[in-house]
């Protein structure tokens, strides 16, 4: 891990109509660094991740990848509201791992993971199968490449989602509540490969999550948001354990009781 940030919010506001849901956030992940969101229902959380994967727009601020405005173009007098190909250029740098999946459901599970690495990054056929096949022995599900999503179970398509994302090669990896669609009984195979990742890959990974004990065991650091701002962040330990602000406790209490 290093001090470069790879992600950061400048004063981004985001609105949806009269509603603020991004109120100056600032926010900064370290390039290698593991952090998890949490934070009470409609506080934003979501919204930072579908920005990043330039999903939804921003009404003011600048949000940088790897020291590139993301949303922006420079041009001399200032930034520019960035080109479509700008935005696909920059998306490339980031994978995202859904609450539901959204795998394609007429395709093969090795077809859904080769399929953007052959469209997007022109790999071979063959050099996208071997490394479709990697990533499949990596999230346990290297006998399942011939099947359809409809005939696996919740967590082995979330984890065929997370080796989709993989296959792109992101320097970034965002998930989106990836246990919340999961019967509670498949939530622990998807925990399992996240923080295998986490601990054995180099990667950033940035999580929104409501599996509190989860973001407790791989974050380096928690955010907890609130309206739109990060109320208070730092190392699990502390937040956890001797969180500084009252709205803090009061949301951990709740969760956790
Ligand atoms: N496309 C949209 N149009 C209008 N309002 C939206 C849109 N997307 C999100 N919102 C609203 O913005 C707020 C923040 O949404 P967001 O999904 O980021 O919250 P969250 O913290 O991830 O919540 P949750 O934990 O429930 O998923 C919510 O009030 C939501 O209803």
């Amino acid at each position: 891990m290093t001090d470069d940030p790879i992600i950061k919010f400048d004063k981004v506001v985001k609105r949806f109509g009269d509603l603020t849901v991004l109120n100056k956030l600032d926010f900064q992940v370290a390039k290698g660094e593991k952090v998890s969101i949490i934070g009470p229902s409609g506080s934003g959380k979501s919204t930072v991740l579908r920005i990043l994967m330039t999903l939804e727009n921003i009404d003011d601020g600048v949000v940088t990848v790897a020291g590139e405005p993301l949303w922006h173009e420079p041009e001399p007098d200032g930034l520019k509201p960035a080109s479509e190909a700008h935005l696909r250029k920059m998306r490339a740098q980031l994978g995202m791992v859904f609450q539901q999946f959204n795998l394609f459901p007429h395709m093969t599970v090795l077809r859904n993971i080769t399929e953007a690495p052959t469209k997007v990054l022109g790999l071979s056929k063959q050099d996208a199968r071997l490394r479709a096949e990697e990533l499949l022995e990596l999230v346990g599900l290297a006998d399942q490449a011939q099947k359809y999503p409809h005939q696996l179970s919740g967590g082995q398509q979330q984890r065929v989602g997370i080796a989709r994302a993989l296959a792109m090669r992101p320097n970034v990896l965002l998930f989106d509540e990836p246990t919340s669609a999961l019967d509670p009984e498949l939530v622990g195979e998807v925990l399992n490969v996240i923080g295998m990742l986490a601990e054995e890959h180099d990667l950033t990974m940035l999580l929104v999550t409501h599996e509190m004990r989860f973001a407790r065991e791989i974050s380096d650091r928690v955010c907890f948001f609130d309206r739109g701002k990060i109320r208070e962040q730092g190392t699990p330990e502390e937040l956890f354990t001797d969180p500084s602000e009252d709205r803090t406790r009061e949301f951990l209490k709740a969760v956790l009781d």
